[in-house]
């Protein structure tokens, strides 16, 4: 389906696999898309975008230098730009996704083979105007943004503080005289730290700040703010900014560093949606929950279990059609050398990453909804639907990132030494979203934020008090004794909820032991989160296996019996492998026996076989363009061999017969003259 060019000789193993794949790749691409129309429209704008030449660059991006590498990627980011604008959004194809349209952040994948300095306008800056500021501010800001005079970034993170935004040093501190904020970084460690695009791209950014006025502290707050002349992009006197240095990802994306020295900026610079400050300097909170301020960070929580989950399915793509097409060594002596795909630990390794792409998207898609449901809520003056949403998309954000970057490592060691080209973009892919672990909210910090409410909801169960949809089950699992075990699909989401339940009660019972030794409730809380971030993992991975089977039923409902029967491969597939890779947790809190476990081993292993004819099929249905895919080993055509070759030739290392440092170094060495 993705053979977009249509010219070139496809691979004879890739086309065996085709011809042999038990359903209609079509169908699937359409499941996963929300739709035939969906994907005819993704198609449409695929088509439309990625003929331009400005994709194809001479020299590999990697090749580049650091400043070399950042212009092309500012090149590019314009001209990306400019094409949405100008022609993308005339077309009208983009409305039919909705909001929750992933075919812009798909196709810049064409563009960018790393990251574009205008990702944080256009992720953070831009949602933080709509979520942070007053309609009036709205209307001033936005459409300069979206016209793209002001380009912005988000600077929360300082140098001393990310994790812990009460920390952090920058002030606000408001000045009635001239009614402005006098913005200051009291000390090095207040300095701005990571925010992208800010080291040298972006004019303005979103700084949170602790501001003061009339003698008092209010907390941080988020202020826009001007750092760099609109004609000159000089730094505008008073800000010191810079670009931080190569990282182990995200190598064009310029992130920054910012201090300000009693910098002023007006009042309504502040964004005013959930406080004010009058122009007396008399503080007025709006935000009656407390946390409305955080609400970008939650948005991108959102935002980021798909982007994981589309990561992944690149990732697998790419080791599904290389282990297809290389052969290596011989199962019997004397036989032809097999497809690597065809070593059952090579389907461990990979399977479970197309089951885990498939259960991360269909978890984002009803994380979305569930998300949608709270915006509306919050927009008719409701919160309580706001803790449990913070929880909830605190552990999935946490356990997809974590889960999708181990597996796209698993990946790259599946594809062997040619895993580790660049060319095979896994590499890129990894450091991208190994990232994604770390940023809008450390894993741990994420899970202990999650244990926090299932705590909560554990002491509402014994209160005998009504609980949140999310948590429901711990009524059901709360009086103690092991959860019965039935190996169906059913079964096993039923104990992997049993096994949070036992988690957390764990917990319970370790935190007020330790309290009636005489700890304080914090002490004990501290040296019980070992188990408290374990059972938040177990709680978020019973909520995928839950939403996965069921949403994964709902969707294939109207199915072919072909793609019904694979899709349930994969669902079984992904419960069993969680099921044994928690084997020891089942022991403990359910009534699964000896038999039971090799049962389920012995099914796992069926669920290889069956799913291997289907694999490279199963990765076409992604239908990710070789253009998105950028990869010599993962193309439709399966010409992994021509493509690595053609890549190496474009090493400016190859550009010469011999290089300078042979006479300037080796020679005078090997003649002993150095
Ligand atoms: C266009 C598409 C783009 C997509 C691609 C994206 C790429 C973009 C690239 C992105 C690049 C990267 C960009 C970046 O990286 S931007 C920087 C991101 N930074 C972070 O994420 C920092 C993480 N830290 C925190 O979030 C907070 O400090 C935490 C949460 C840890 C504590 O906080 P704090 O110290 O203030 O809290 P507390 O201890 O006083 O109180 C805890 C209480 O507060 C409740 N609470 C806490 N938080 C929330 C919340 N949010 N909604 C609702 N409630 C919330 C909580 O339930 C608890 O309630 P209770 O138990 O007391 O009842
Ligand atoms: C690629 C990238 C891009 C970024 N972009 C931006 C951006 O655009 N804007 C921005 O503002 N920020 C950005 N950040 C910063 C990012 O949000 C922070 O790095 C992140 O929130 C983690 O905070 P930290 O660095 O302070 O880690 P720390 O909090 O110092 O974490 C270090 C270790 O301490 C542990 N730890 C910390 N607190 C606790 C606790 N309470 N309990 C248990 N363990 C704890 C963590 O688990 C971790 O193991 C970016 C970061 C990266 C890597």
């Amino acid at each position: 389906m993705s053979d977009n060019k249509g010219v070139r000789r496809v691979n004879e193993d890739l086309a065996r696999e085709r011809a042999n794949c038990s359903f209609d790749v079509r169908e699937i691409t359409f499941l996963l898309d929300g739709g035939e129309n969906n994907t005819i429209t993704r198609k449409k704008i695929e088509d439309f975008t990625l003929t331009d030449e400005l994709l194809s660059d001479k020299v590999p991006d990697e090749c580049l230098s650091p400043k070399e590498k950042y212009e092309n990627a500012v090149r590019k980011s314009c001209l990306f730009g400019k094409l949405v604008k100008d022609k993308l959004l005339e077309f009208g194809g983009l409305e039919t996704f909705g909001p929750n349209s992933f075919v812009l952040r798909r196709i810049a994948d064409a563009f960018f083979k790393e990251i574009s300095p205008l990702l944080l306008h256009l992720g953070m800056f831009v949602p933080t105007i709509l979520g942070q500021c007053t309609a009036e501010q709205q209307s001033e800001w936005l459409p300069r943004a979206l016209s793209m005079q002001v380009i912005g970034t988000y600077a929360q993170t300082e140098l001393g503080h990310g994790t812990f935004i009460r920390g952090l040093e920058t002030t606000a501190t408001y000045d009635p005289e001239t009614e402005e904020f006098v913005l200051h970084s009291p000390t090095l460690s207040s300095f701005k730290w990571w925010a992208g695009g800010l080291g040298k791209t972006v004019n303005h950014c979103i700084v949170v700040a602790q501001l003061h006025t009339k003698g008092q502290c209010h907390g941080t707050h988020p202020f826009i703010v001007q750092i760099r002349d609109l004609e000159t992009h000089q730094p505008l006197p008073g800000i010191k900014v810079g670009e931080i240095g190569p990282k182990l990802g995200f190598n064009t994306a310029d992130n920054g560093f910012l201090g300000f020295d009693k910098y002023r900026i007006p009042r309504m610079n502040m964004m005013m949606k959930n406080a004010q400050i009058l122009k007396d300097g008399t503080y007025v909170k709006l935000d009656r929950h407390g946390k409305m301020t955080y609400g970008t960070m939650v948005f991108i929580r959102v935002m980021v279990v798909n982007e994981v989950a589309f990561n992944l399915a690149k990732a697998a793509t790419i080791a599904v059609r290389y282990s297809a097409v290389r052969r290596q060594s011989e199962k019997k002596p004397g036989e032809p050398e097999p497809q690597i795909l065809d070593y059952v630990t090579q389907q461990h390794k990979l399977f479970i990453c197309i089951a885990t792409a498939h259960a991360l998207q269909l978890t984002s898609d009803w994380l979305w909804r569930t998300f949608s449901g709270v915006v509306t809520d919050i927009k008719h003056g409701k919160t309580d639907s706001l803790p449990e949403f913070h929880a909830l998309s605190s552990c999935l954000k946490a356990i997809s990132t974590s889960d999708a970057a181990l597996l796209i490592e698993q990946c790259r060691h599946s594809c062997g030494g040619h895993g580790y080209m660049m060319s095979s973009n896994l590499p890129l892919i990894y450091s991208f979203v190994t990232a994604t672990r770390t940023y809008e909210g450390d894993y741990t910090v994420l899970l202990l934020q999650t244990a926090r409410f299932l705590i909560k909801a554990w002491e509402q169960a014994e209160a005998g008090k009504p609980l949140t949809p999310t948590v429901s089950y711990l009524t059901k699992y709360f009086k103690d004794g092991r959860v019965p075990w039935d190996s169906t699909s059913e079964g096993i989401v039923n104990a992997a909820y049993g096994v949070a339940a036992g988690k957390i009660s764990a917990c319970v019972k370790s935190i007020r032991n330790r309290v009636k030794t005489g700890l304080s409730y914090e002490d004990a809380w501290d040296l019980t989160t070992v188990q408290l971030v374990a059972a938040a993992e177990a709680h978020c991975r019973a909520v995928i296996c839950d939403v996965y089977r069921s949403e994964a039923v709902r969707l294939t409902e109207k199915s072919s019996p072909n793609v019904r029967a694979v899709m349930r491969q994969l669902t079984t597939l992904y419960l069993h492998y969680w099921a044994l890779e928690r084997i020891g947790d089942l022991l403990r809190y359910s009534a699964v026996s000896e038999e039971d476990v090799v049962a389920l081993q012995q099914k796992y292993e069926e669920l290889l076989a069956l799913i291997r004819p289907d694999a490279v099929g199963l990765v076409d249905a992604f239908d990710i363009r070789d253009e998105i895919l950028n990869s010599t080993l993962g193309a439709y055509d399966g010409r992994v061999y021509e493509r690595l070759m053609e890549e190496a030739l474009k090493s400016p290392l190859n550009a010469e017969p011999v290089n300078r440092s042979f006479h300037m170094y080796l020679k005078p060495l090997m003649q002993g003259k150095l």
